[in-house]
Protein backbone atom coordinates (compact mmCIF):
# COMPACT_ATOMS: atom_id res chain seq x y z
CA UNK A 1 0.00 0.00 0.00
CA UNK A 2 1.50 3.37 -0.66
CA UNK A 3 2.24 5.26 2.27
CA UNK A 4 0.05 8.64 2.82
CA UNK A 5 2.28 11.59 4.26
CA UNK A 6 -0.84 12.08 6.72
CA UNK A 7 0.01 8.14 8.19
CA UNK A 8 2.11 7.72 11.17
CA UNK A 9 5.71 8.10 10.39
CA UNK A 10 6.64 6.09 13.42
CA UNK A 11 4.27 2.95 12.74
CA UNK A 12 5.13 3.42 8.78
CA UNK A 13 9.11 2.86 9.73
CA UNK A 14 8.49 0.40 12.28
CA UNK A 15 5.86 -1.58 10.32
CA UNK A 16 8.21 -1.03 6.66
CA UNK A 17 11.00 -3.82 6.36
CA UNK A 18 12.80 -1.11 4.23
CA UNK A 19 12.02 2.15 2.76
CA UNK A 20 8.65 1.43 0.99
CA UNK A 21 8.63 5.51 0.60
CA UNK A 22 8.09 7.85 -2.15
CA UNK A 23 11.03 9.72 -3.20
CA UNK A 24 9.41 12.86 -2.33
CA UNK A 25 5.92 14.45 -1.75
CA UNK A 26 4.65 18.08 -1.47
CA UNK A 27 1.86 19.26 1.11
CA UNK A 28 0.63 22.46 1.46
CA UNK A 29 3.20 24.44 3.63
CA UNK A 30 6.27 21.86 3.07
CA UNK A 31 7.71 18.87 1.06
CA UNK A 32 9.04 16.08 2.45
CA UNK A 33 12.11 13.89 1.32
CA UNK A 34 13.04 10.40 2.35
CA UNK A 35 16.55 9.86 1.95
CA UNK A 36 16.19 6.17 3.68
CA UNK A 37 14.26 4.25 6.45
CA UNK A 38 13.52 6.56 8.88
CA UNK A 39 15.06 9.01 7.54
CA UNK A 40 12.70 12.07 6.58
CA UNK A 41 13.69 15.44 5.44
CA UNK A 42 10.99 18.58 5.69
CA UNK A 43 11.83 21.27 3.88
CA UNK A 44 9.14 24.84 4.03
CA UNK A 45 7.97 26.11 0.51
CA UNK A 46 8.74 29.73 2.06
CA UNK A 47 12.36 29.32 4.30
CA UNK A 48 13.75 32.51 5.39
CA UNK A 49 17.73 32.63 4.40
CA UNK A 50 19.15 32.61 8.21
CA UNK A 51 16.09 29.79 8.64
CA UNK A 52 18.03 27.11 11.15
CA UNK A 53 18.67 23.83 10.10
CA UNK A 54 18.05 21.30 12.24
CA UNK A 55 18.71 17.72 12.38
CA UNK A 56 16.19 15.77 15.60
CA UNK A 57 17.50 11.88 16.03
CA UNK A 58 15.97 9.33 18.12
CA UNK A 59 16.19 5.33 18.97
CA UNK A 60 19.83 5.22 17.90
CA UNK A 61 19.28 2.64 20.88
CA UNK A 62 16.27 0.73 20.56
CA UNK A 63 15.58 0.51 23.72
CA UNK A 64 15.09 4.14 24.25
CA UNK A 65 11.03 4.77 22.79
CA UNK A 66 9.98 8.01 24.33
CA UNK A 67 12.39 10.45 22.59
CA UNK A 68 10.57 8.81 19.05
CA UNK A 69 7.60 9.27 20.92
CA UNK A 70 8.30 12.49 21.32
CA UNK A 71 9.78 13.14 17.78
CA UNK A 72 6.76 11.47 16.28
CA UNK A 73 4.28 13.56 17.92
CA UNK A 74 6.17 16.53 16.46
CA UNK A 75 6.06 16.06 13.23
CA UNK A 76 2.38 14.91 13.16
CA UNK A 77 1.53 18.43 14.66
CA UNK A 78 3.53 19.73 11.36
CA UNK A 79 2.10 17.57 8.90
CA UNK A 80 -1.39 18.24 9.96
CA UNK A 81 -0.18 21.75 10.44
CA UNK A 82 -0.78 22.46 14.08
CA UNK A 83 2.91 23.57 14.27
CA UNK A 84 4.48 25.64 11.40
CA UNK A 85 7.38 24.50 10.71
CA UNK A 86 10.06 27.69 9.57
CA UNK A 87 12.79 25.86 9.71
CA UNK A 88 14.74 23.24 7.63
CA UNK A 89 14.44 19.93 9.63
CA UNK A 90 15.88 16.12 9.26
CA UNK A 91 14.28 13.54 11.07
CA UNK A 92 16.22 10.69 11.74
CA UNK A 93 14.64 7.55 13.64
CA UNK A 94 18.07 5.85 14.18
CA UNK A 95 17.32 1.88 14.33
CA UNK A 96 14.15 0.94 13.27
CA UNK A 97 14.86 -3.44 13.74
CA UNK A 98 16.11 -2.57 17.38
CA UNK A 99 12.96 -0.86 17.88
CA UNK A 100 11.00 -3.30 17.02
CA UNK A 101 12.58 -5.27 19.38
CA UNK A 102 13.05 -3.39 22.05
CA UNK A 103 16.63 -4.09 22.61
CA UNK A 104 19.46 -1.11 22.47
CA UNK A 105 21.00 -2.93 19.85
CA UNK A 106 20.62 -5.88 17.60
CA UNK A 107 24.86 -6.54 16.86
CA UNK A 108 26.55 -3.51 18.18
CA UNK A 109 25.70 -0.58 20.03
CA UNK A 110 25.33 2.09 17.22
CA UNK A 111 26.78 4.74 18.69
CA UNK A 112 29.99 3.55 19.14
CA UNK A 113 29.99 3.49 15.36
CA UNK A 114 29.78 6.62 13.79
CA UNK A 115 32.63 9.16 12.91
CA UNK A 116 34.05 6.40 10.45
CA UNK A 117 34.03 3.72 13.48
CA UNK A 118 31.61 1.44 11.31
CA UNK A 119 34.46 0.20 8.82
CA UNK A 120 36.17 -1.62 11.63
CA UNK A 121 33.08 -3.84 12.09
CA UNK A 122 31.76 -4.30 8.77
CA UNK A 123 29.69 -7.38 10.31
CA UNK A 124 27.68 -5.62 12.65
CA UNK A 125 24.11 -4.76 11.00
CA UNK A 126 24.56 -1.11 12.57
CA UNK A 127 27.75 -0.07 10.89
CA UNK A 128 26.06 -0.29 7.51
CA UNK A 129 23.09 1.71 9.68
CA UNK A 130 25.57 4.40 11.01
CA UNK A 131 27.33 5.12 7.80
CA UNK A 132 23.82 5.85 6.09
CA UNK A 133 23.07 8.07 8.81
CA UNK A 134 26.42 9.36 8.96
CA UNK A 135 25.87 10.46 5.05
CA UNK A 136 22.67 11.44 5.12
CA UNK A 137 23.26 14.09 8.14
CA UNK A 138 26.52 15.12 5.97
CA UNK A 139 24.14 15.74 2.95
CA UNK A 140 21.84 17.51 4.69
CA UNK A 141 24.12 20.31 6.57
CA UNK A 142 26.16 20.61 3.36
CA UNK A 143 23.53 22.83 1.90
CA UNK A 144 22.90 24.75 5.04
CA UNK A 145 23.93 28.55 4.02
CA UNK A 146 26.85 30.53 5.46
CA UNK A 147 25.18 31.78 8.99
CA UNK A 148 22.42 29.90 9.30
CA UNK A 149 22.72 28.05 12.54
CA UNK A 150 23.42 24.31 12.11
CA UNK A 151 21.87 22.22 14.93
CA UNK A 152 21.47 18.39 15.86
CA UNK A 153 19.57 17.30 19.07
CA UNK A 154 20.18 13.33 19.71
CA UNK A 155 17.73 12.22 21.47
CA UNK A 156 18.02 9.47 24.27
CA UNK A 157 17.12 8.08 27.67
CA UNK A 158 19.66 6.31 30.29
CA UNK A 159 19.23 2.41 31.37
CA UNK A 160 19.31 4.04 35.03
CA UNK A 161 17.72 6.80 37.08
CA UNK A 162 19.89 9.56 37.72
CA UNK A 163 20.17 12.27 40.61
CA UNK A 164 20.00 14.45 37.60
CA UNK A 165 17.16 13.02 35.66
CA UNK A 166 17.90 15.22 32.56
CA UNK A 167 20.97 16.28 31.34
CA UNK A 168 22.98 17.20 28.26
CA UNK A 169 26.21 15.80 26.72
CA UNK A 170 28.46 18.12 25.05
CA UNK A 171 31.19 16.23 22.29
CA UNK A 172 34.46 16.89 22.33
CA UNK A 173 34.55 20.36 21.00
CA UNK A 174 38.23 20.25 19.87
CA UNK A 175 39.20 24.50 19.32
CA UNK A 176 35.18 25.21 19.19
CA UNK A 177 33.94 27.20 21.40
CA UNK A 178 31.39 26.13 23.70
CA UNK A 179 28.04 27.92 22.53
CA UNK A 180 25.98 29.94 25.62
CA UNK A 181 23.11 30.83 23.77
CA UNK A 182 22.60 27.31 23.10
CA UNK A 183 23.41 26.19 26.73
CA UNK A 184 20.73 28.94 27.78
CA UNK A 185 18.24 27.17 25.45
CA UNK A 186 18.97 23.81 27.54
CA UNK A 187 18.18 25.31 30.44
CA UNK A 188 14.91 26.52 29.38
CA UNK A 189 13.70 22.75 28.13
CA UNK A 190 14.08 22.21 31.85
CA UNK A 191 18.13 20.44 31.18
CA UNK A 192 19.55 20.23 34.47
CA UNK A 193 23.29 19.17 33.67
CA UNK A 194 25.70 19.53 31.32
CA UNK A 195 29.07 16.81 30.83
CA UNK A 196 31.37 18.54 28.70
CA UNK A 197 33.34 15.43 27.04
CA UNK A 198 37.05 15.41 26.89
CA UNK A 199 38.33 13.58 23.93
CA UNK A 200 36.63 12.41 20.49
CA UNK A 201 34.30 9.59 20.26
CA UNK A 202 32.51 7.41 17.79
CA UNK A 203 28.62 9.07 18.96
CA UNK A 204 26.35 10.69 16.67
CA UNK A 205 26.90 13.60 18.40
CA UNK A 206 30.63 13.74 18.19
CA UNK A 207 30.38 13.29 14.49
CA UNK A 208 27.72 15.80 13.14
CA UNK A 209 29.98 18.50 15.80
CA UNK A 210 32.95 17.88 14.34
CA UNK A 211 32.45 16.81 10.12
CA UNK A 212 29.54 19.09 9.75
CA UNK A 213 29.89 21.92 12.52
CA UNK A 214 27.10 21.28 13.94
CA UNK A 215 26.24 22.62 17.87
CA UNK A 216 25.22 18.78 18.56
CA UNK A 217 24.35 17.21 21.91
CA UNK A 218 23.22 14.21 22.99
CA UNK A 219 20.27 14.61 25.30
CA UNK A 220 19.53 12.42 28.08
CA UNK A 221 15.66 13.26 28.80
CA UNK A 222 15.05 9.96 31.50
CA UNK A 223 14.69 6.40 32.48
CA UNK A 224 14.19 3.95 29.21
CA UNK A 225 11.10 2.47 28.84
CA UNK A 226 9.33 0.04 26.24
CA UNK A 227 6.82 1.58 24.04
CA UNK A 228 3.59 2.07 25.70
CA UNK A 229 4.94 2.76 29.62
CA UNK A 230 6.81 6.11 29.08
CA UNK A 231 4.84 9.30 30.63
CA UNK A 232 5.28 11.68 28.12
CA UNK A 233 4.30 14.69 30.54
CA UNK A 234 7.96 14.00 31.91
CA UNK A 235 9.12 15.03 28.78
CA UNK A 236 7.13 18.25 27.98
CA UNK A 237 10.27 20.66 28.52
CA UNK A 238 12.02 19.45 25.57
CA UNK A 239 8.90 19.00 23.34
CA UNK A 240 8.01 22.33 23.90
CA UNK A 241 11.74 23.66 23.41
CA UNK A 242 11.83 21.85 19.75
CA UNK A 243 8.27 22.96 18.94
CA UNK A 244 9.07 26.67 19.35
CA UNK A 245 12.64 26.30 17.79
CA UNK A 246 10.82 24.46 14.71
CA UNK A 247 8.40 26.97 14.78
CA UNK A 248 10.99 29.90 15.11
CA UNK A 249 9.27 30.82 18.34
CA UNK A 250 10.65 32.91 21.56
CA UNK A 251 12.76 30.38 23.07
CA UNK A 252 12.45 30.10 26.80
CA UNK A 253 16.07 30.53 28.06
CA UNK A 254 17.13 29.63 31.88
CA UNK A 255 20.69 29.93 33.37
CA UNK A 256 23.57 27.45 32.03
CA UNK A 257 22.74 23.84 34.04
CA UNK A 258 25.21 22.69 36.60
CA UNK A 259 28.42 21.92 34.59
CA UNK A 260 30.77 18.68 34.55
CA UNK A 261 33.56 17.55 33.00
CA UNK A 262 34.43 13.36 31.65
CA UNK A 263 37.27 12.50 33.52
CA UNK A 264 37.84 9.29 32.21
CA UNK A 265 36.84 6.55 30.90
CA UNK A 266 35.90 3.16 32.33
CA UNK A 267 37.13 0.88 29.94
CA UNK A 268 35.86 -2.98 29.55
CA UNK A 269 39.26 -4.58 28.63
CA UNK A 270 38.33 -8.14 28.92
CA UNK A 271 35.38 -9.91 30.76
CA UNK A 272 37.06 -10.37 33.42
CA UNK A 273 36.02 -6.33 34.47
CA UNK A 274 34.26 -6.05 37.28
CA UNK A 275 32.39 -3.12 38.45
CA UNK A 276 31.84 -2.61 42.52
CA UNK A 277 28.48 -0.49 42.03
CA UNK A 278 25.49 -1.98 42.81
CA UNK A 279 22.79 -2.15 40.09
CA UNK A 280 20.55 0.37 41.59
CA UNK A 281 23.42 2.97 41.38
CA UNK A 282 22.22 5.93 39.95
CA UNK A 283 23.91 8.36 37.22
CA UNK A 284 26.06 11.18 39.10
CA UNK A 285 26.35 9.67 42.56
CA UNK A 286 29.16 10.73 44.22
CA UNK A 287 32.21 7.92 44.67
CA UNK A 288 33.94 8.30 47.97
CA UNK A 289 37.41 8.90 47.95
CA UNK A 290 39.64 5.99 47.22
CA UNK A 291 36.73 3.78 46.39
CA UNK A 292 38.09 1.09 43.93
CA UNK A 293 35.18 1.49 41.27
CA UNK A 294 35.94 -1.71 39.25
CA UNK A 295 39.03 -3.94 38.31
CA UNK A 296 39.86 -5.31 35.21
CA UNK A 297 42.81 -7.86 35.37
CA UNK A 298 45.69 -6.09 36.81
CA UNK A 299 43.91 -2.28 35.84
CA UNK A 300 42.02 -0.65 39.15
CA UNK A 301 40.23 1.95 38.71
CA UNK A 302 40.20 4.22 41.80
CA UNK A 303 38.20 7.14 43.19
CA UNK A 304 39.94 10.51 44.11
CA UNK A 305 38.91 13.03 45.80
CA UNK A 306 35.38 12.27 46.79
CA UNK A 307 33.92 15.12 44.12
CA UNK A 308 34.25 12.26 41.22
CA UNK A 309 31.06 11.02 40.10
CA UNK A 310 30.15 7.61 37.91
CA UNK A 311 28.23 8.43 34.79
CA UNK A 312 26.46 4.94 32.81
CA UNK A 313 27.93 2.38 34.58
CA UNK A 314 27.34 -0.43 32.47
CA UNK A 315 29.71 -3.80 32.69
CA UNK A 316 27.56 -5.68 30.20
CA UNK A 317 28.93 -3.86 27.41
CA UNK A 318 31.47 -5.69 25.00
CA UNK A 319 35.08 -5.92 26.01
CA UNK A 320 36.73 -2.67 24.49
CA UNK A 321 34.18 -0.47 25.17
CA UNK A 322 33.25 1.81 27.66
CA UNK A 323 31.89 0.58 30.68
CA UNK A 324 31.04 3.84 32.53
CA UNK A 325 32.52 8.01 32.54
CA UNK A 326 34.34 8.91 35.79
CA UNK A 327 33.24 12.86 35.52
CA UNK A 328 34.10 16.09 38.15
CA UNK A 329 32.15 18.98 38.05
CA UNK A 330 33.87 22.37 36.23
CA UNK A 331 34.42 25.02 38.24
CA UNK A 332 31.99 28.27 37.34
O1 LIG B 1 22.24 4.57 30.29
C1 LIG B 1 23.25 4.25 29.68
O2 LIG B 1 24.12 3.51 30.19
C2 LIG B 1 23.49 4.74 28.27
C3 LIG B 1 22.59 5.86 27.80
C4 LIG B 1 23.12 6.31 26.44
O3 LIG B 1 22.79 5.71 25.47
N1 LIG B 1 24.02 7.29 26.45
C5 LIG B 1 24.75 7.67 25.27
C6 LIG B 1 25.66 8.81 25.57
C7 LIG B 1 26.45 9.21 24.36
C8 LIG B 1 27.55 10.21 24.63
O4 LIG B 1 28.45 9.92 25.45
O5 LIG B 1 27.53 11.28 24.01
C9 LIG B 1 25.57 6.44 24.83
O6 LIG B 1 26.08 5.74 25.70
O7 LIG B 1 25.68 6.24 23.63
ZN1 LIG C 1 21.06 5.90 24.24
Amino acid sequence: MPFSPHADFLAATLAAAKTDFPASCTLTQLRMVWHGHGLLELVPHKLAAHADHILISAGIHGNETAPVEVLNTLLGDIIAGRLLLQARLLLVLGHPIALKSGERYIDFDMNRLFAGAHRQHPDAQEALRAAEIERTAALFFSTTPEGARRLHYDLHTAIRGSVFEKFAIVPFLHDKKQNDEQQAWLGGCGIEALLLHSAPAATFSYYTSHHCQADAFTLELGKARPFGENDLSRFAGIEEGLRRLLAAAKPRLAPCPLLFRAKYNLIKHSDAFRLNLDDKVENFTLLPDGMVIAEDGDTRYIAQGGHERILFPNPGVKPGLRAGIVIEPVAA
